[in-house]
């Protein structure tokens, strides 16, 4: 999908419980965006946001960089629907360890389809769906993200080969296709809980995750 404009929109410092790092926000601006859904067209115009943790030297060795995508359910309140949260401490945790990396955290919550849809595709899971199947049933596709906006941010930040947390095989790919070597796949999978055991075997067994 390619973006009209990304944008850089401010660096500041960003002092956490892991370490320091510098905190930067982008803004990719899309014009005739795919639809997602359906029952609902999309706008003219769609203006994605993202933001960059950058910790250390990014540019003597590939960096480790950590594609997060938001989940406010995991992220904020810790949920144990879905492995986010502990995905997200371990990719700190490895970049603070080696003492420099990238953790691009973009703002496609629910796999792109926002917030409530995902709060009604909980409704449906309850009553037995898998995750894909709740988000087919509401119309939307099985997942509605594309990973153009990390890619252009890591040009921006001067970066074209990195060593990426992931357990996706589609954002290995999609940095390739946009010219971003990844020269190393580093596991993302973390312990499963039971109340995340139904997430996880979608994801290996429909969304062809590489997790165990
Ligand atoms: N539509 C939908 N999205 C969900 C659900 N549970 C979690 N998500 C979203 O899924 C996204 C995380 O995607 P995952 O498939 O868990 O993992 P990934 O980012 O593709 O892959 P990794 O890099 O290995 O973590 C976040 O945006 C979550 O908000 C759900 O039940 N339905
Ligand atoms: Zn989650």
């Amino acid at each position: 999908m390619p973006f009209a404009s990304v944008t850089k929109i401010a660096d500041a410092e960003f002092p956490t419980r892991w370490g320091q790092f510098r905190i930067l926000g982008f803004e990719g601006v899309i014009e005739n965006p795919a639809a997602c859904n359906d029952n609902i067209p999309p706008p003219a115009v769609r203006v994605e946001g993202a933001v960059a943790l950058v910790m250390g030297d990014i540019h003597s060795a590939p960096p480790l960089v950590r594609i997060h995508s938001q989940c406010l359910t995991g992220d904020v309140f810790h949920s144990l629907r879905c492995d986010c949260r502990q995905q997200l401490e371990l990719a700190m945790a490895l970049i603070t360890d080696e003492g420099n990396g990238i953790l691009l955290y973009e703002q496609q919550e629910g796999r792109g389809i926002g917030l409530m849809a995902k709060l009604r595709a909980y409704e449906l899971q309850d009553k037995g769906l898998d995750t894909i199947e709740a988000n087919l049933e509401l119309g939307y596709e099985a997942d509605c993200r594309h990973f153009e906006l990390p890619a252009q941010i890591l040009k921006q930040l001067g970066v074209n080969e990195v060593r990426l947390i992931t357990n996706n095989p589609e954002k290995v790919e999609a940095l390739e296709v946009a010219g971003i070597k990844v020269v190393e796949r580093i596991s993302a999978e973390v312990p499963s809980e039971p109340t995340n055991e139904r997430y996880l075997q979608t994801k290996r067994e429909k969304m062809g995750h590489l997790v165990n």
